[in-house]
């Protein structure tokens, strides 16, 4: 199995990444930690929590970290997650606490608490807490097997033009991830723009019947309709569970490397992913770009994650 951990702010696409992780059987979800990003820290945590209570996740500590950005200020997305970050389906109260631990700390504590190499991170929110573990201890840069983020794009914007929400929220920290060293596998837009959210997919999860399911079929009728009416989608892309399907099957999605930076400066690009398609990547590149989804295998992956989850007690 793949061990991971899951730093998200959900935000309705961080609670599939979130069933996905805990419910197939090739992930090991080691800790979940959130951040500021869709919503407020408080906000965004409350949800993990809230989704971790409906799908019987057990035993896996939730911490929560950075509520701003490094720099910039907050700006959350209301406008696709709604006020509580999570709006559409009755959420349940959370049945256990977020521990005491800060995000940074715990994501620190769980990587060298583990072997050299066998822990991946799964970023699907902005970079804040990746970036301030790698300042806090920089000896997980090389301890770490590779950080997969949802985030970024190769030729495709949505918060800008040119910049995807996660990495314009926190440029600087972006910057500090892309740079560390690290293997780093940039599951941008262009990838999970093919992960739409169709009648045959939400078909199949409406079939799977249980409580999980109709959560996550309640989540999908909120985010199709804000993405229809505010970015004019016929259907919603659920971005953040393809990183989580890379990390389970990288044929499902498929990354290439190439070299990519992240731009904090330009009165223009600021938060742009620059890769450089030019030619072959030079030997020994770090950074990878998911191009290509099999979107029938990663439905499945989602569908078969909430079979597996069933209706906890
Ligand atoms: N318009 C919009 C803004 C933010 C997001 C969130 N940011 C990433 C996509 O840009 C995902 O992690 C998702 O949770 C999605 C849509
Ligand atoms: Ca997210």
């Amino acid at each position: 199995t793949e061990k991971i951990v899951l730093d998200c702010d959900p935000g309705h696409d961080d609670a599939i990444a979130l069933l996905l992780a805990h419910g197939d059987p090739r992930i090991e979800l080691l800790a979940v930690t959130t951040v500021v990003g869709n919503q407020t820290l408080d906000k965004v945590t409350r949800n993990a929590l809230s989704v971790a209570t409906l799908a019987g996740i057990t035993g896996v500590p939730f911490a929560a970290g950075a509520d701003r950005p490094l720099l910039r200020e907050i700006a959350v997305a209301a406008d696709i997650h709604g006020e509580t970050g999570l709006d559409g389906p009755e959420l349940p109260a959370p049945a256990f606490a977020a521990v005491d631990t800060h995000a940074v700390d715990l994501i620190v504590e769980t990587v060298l608490a583990h072997e050299p190499g066998t822990v991946t991170l799964v970023p699907t929110g902005g970079l804040t807490n990746i970036a301030l573990a790698a300042r806090r201890a920089p000896e997980i840069v090389g301890r770490v097997k590779r950080v997969v983020l949802m985030g970024g794009g190769v030729a495709v914007g949505n918060r800008t033009p040119v910049a995807e929400f996660n990495i314009a929220i926190d440029p600087e920290a972006a910057a500090i991830v892309f740079e560390a060293g690290w293997e780093v596998v940039m599951v941008g837009l262009d990838l999970t723009h093919q992960a739409l959210a169709g009648p045959e997919v939400r078909r199949a999860i409406r079939a799977v019947g249980t409580g999980p399911a109709r959560f996550v079929d309640e989540l999908l009728d909120f985010f199709a309709a804000t993405y229809r009416d505010v970015q004019g989608f016929d259907a919603p892309p659920v971005h953040d569970p393809c990183a989580v399907a890379h990390v389970i099957d990288p044929t499902i999605v498929r990354a290439l490397p190439m070299p990519i930076v992240v731009e904090t400066a330009g009165r223009h690009t600021t938060g742009m992913t620059v890769a450089d398609r030019r030619g072959p990547a030079p030997q020994g590149c770090r950074t990878h770009a998911a191009l290509e989804l099999d979107h029938t295998r990663f439905w499945e992956l989602v569908v078969d994650a909430l079979r597996t989850i069933g209706d906890p007690a």
